[in-house]
């Protein structure tokens, strides 16, 4: 079967029977939970199509193997290929220590300007859980992607760039909150309105398309007023004005609190919820971490920047059993290109041992089948990860919490999820 590549036209993605998917193996344990879960991809391929769709998998470099190969990192052969063929997946990159690249997997997002990371949080019975009704926990991360403190603009202490900024700050912008000026480092965090609106748009998109109640914007806006408020602001201002009366604000709560009083507002907001309007709400960031464990049946879609959406991605992962089976994507949803990967990275102390979960990036391909229309071989694997955890078959991470549990390996994981396909 030859192979083509996926295309988007008017938005749209054009998916061939036998697409051409670039992968990223990993470092560390990467190559072990790829490996285990491309042979999981196929199986679930092959068996809902009977041979008439096909992954054509097509490896690119980056990261240690990358570095080796061609003394690069992140090689821009690797970022043509996945603007080229628009859908990619990757296992987990170590960032290098010294050299000018922060994170690499930050390097992609940004270069590929890959604006929302996706990250669903579920429940699969059976799996070991600190909370006591994980089945609670169902939400839907929208991390913003490109912007934040992960921009990279850091000034050293003690260098001749820290103090040109010091200087700045304190004598052309007439600052004098920096504690100690001669020993500072400094970082610079940039949240911008388009890149807000994106994100929360996209995040309404997919509460409407996805019959979610509430989106919720998490911020610190109490405290970093024009960059974590003005997310804030931002989000409700985009809900109000391009979702119109699909959803109802806790912004306009505050209005008719003000004109017509609580009763008025609660009213209104019941009647918007009767009427299947989504409730945009926002918390902070910090009662946020403290609701999401004690009501997380409050929270459905979860909208927000970058630094909370990475610690809100590893503490919900935790509820649910913890990163071992937490999936994730980075999407721009205006150009259609994408990378599904694992929330968790290189796990080094693993790496070559064929022992950690490789369900993270195989639920991270399951986005990836669904993302692309595939969803009876997404529906095939789902179906096979409930059963097999519930057969208590596992891998060391649940079975060190699990009565009963039988261990097995990486691999021996993601070949009983291919006999479970059913
Ligand atoms: N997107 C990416 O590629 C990411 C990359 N990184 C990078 O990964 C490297 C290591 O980071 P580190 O902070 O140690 O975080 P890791 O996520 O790699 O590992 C931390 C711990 O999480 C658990 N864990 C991770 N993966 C799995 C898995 N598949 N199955 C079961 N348990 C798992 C292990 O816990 P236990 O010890 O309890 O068994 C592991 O020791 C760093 O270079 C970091 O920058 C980090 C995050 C994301
Ligand atoms: O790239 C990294 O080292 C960290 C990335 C990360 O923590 C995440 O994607 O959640
Ligand atoms: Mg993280």
């Amino acid at each position: 079967m030859a192979s083509e590549k996926i295309t988007t036209n008017n938005g749209k993605l054009n998916v061939p029977d036998n697409p051409v998917i670039p992968f990223i193996i990993g470092d560390g344990t990467g190559p072990d939970i790829w490996n285990a879960a491309q042979k999981v991809l196929d199986g679930a391929v092959e068996k809902a199509y009977n041979g008439e769709k096909e992954i054509d998998w097509k490896e690119v470099l980056a990261g240690q193997k990358a570095y080796d190969e061609t003394g690069e990192w992140l090689p821009q052969d690797t970022l043509d290929a996945i603007n080229e063929y628009l859908i990619a997946i990757k296992g987990p990159l170590t960032t290098p220590i010294g050299g000018g690249i922060r994170s690499l997997n930050v390097a992609l997002r940004q270069k590929l300007d890959l604006f929302t990371c996706l990250r669903p949080v579920r429940y699969f019975d059976g799996v070991p859980s600190p909370v006591k009704r994980p089945e609670d926990t169902d939400m839907v991360i929208f991390r913003e992607n490109t912007e934040d403190i992960y921009a990279g603009i850091e000034f050293q202490e003690g260098t001749d760039d820290v103090k040109k900024v010091i200087d700045f700050i304190r004598n052309e912008m007439g600052s004098e909150n920096i504690r100690f000026p001669e020993t500072s480092g400094i970082g610079i965090k940039p949240v911008s309105k388009e890149g807000t609106e994106r994100l929360v748009r996209a995040a309404i998109n997919y509460a409407i398309d996805n019959n979610r109640p509430s989106v919720t914007l998490v911020h610190k806006g109490n405290i970093m007023k024009f960059t974590e408020g003005a997310f804030k602001a931002w989000g409700y201002d985009l809900a109000e004005r391009e979702f119109g009366d699909k959803v109802f604000t806790w912004k306009e709560y505050d209005e008719i609190v003000e004109k017509d009083g609580r009763e008025a507002a609660d009213k209104a907001q019941g009647e918007a919820e009767d009427a299947g309007k989504i409730i945009i709400k926002d918390s902070i960031a910090d009662i946020f971490l403290q609701q999401i464990l004690l009501r997380p049946k409050e929270f459905g879609v979860v909208a927000t920047m970058n630094l909370n959406g990475d610690y809100i991605s590893d503490a919900l992962a935790a509820q649910v059993g913890g990163i071992g089976i937490a999936p994730g994507a980075n999407i721009n949803y205006e150009t259609g290109h994408a990378i599904f990967e694992a929330t968790h990275g290189t796990a080094p102390k693993y790496a070559g041992q064929d022992k950690v979960n490789p369900s993270s990036v195989i639920l991270s391909g399951v986005l990836l089948l669904e993302h692309i229309g595939w969803t009876e071989a997404a529906e095939l694997i789902t179906k096979a990860m409930e059963k097999t955890i519930a057969s208590k078959v596992v891998t060391y991470d649940f079975a060190r919490l699990m009565d009963g549990a039988k261990e097995v390996k990486c691999s021996e994981f993601g070949e009983e999820l291919v006999k479970n396909m059913d």
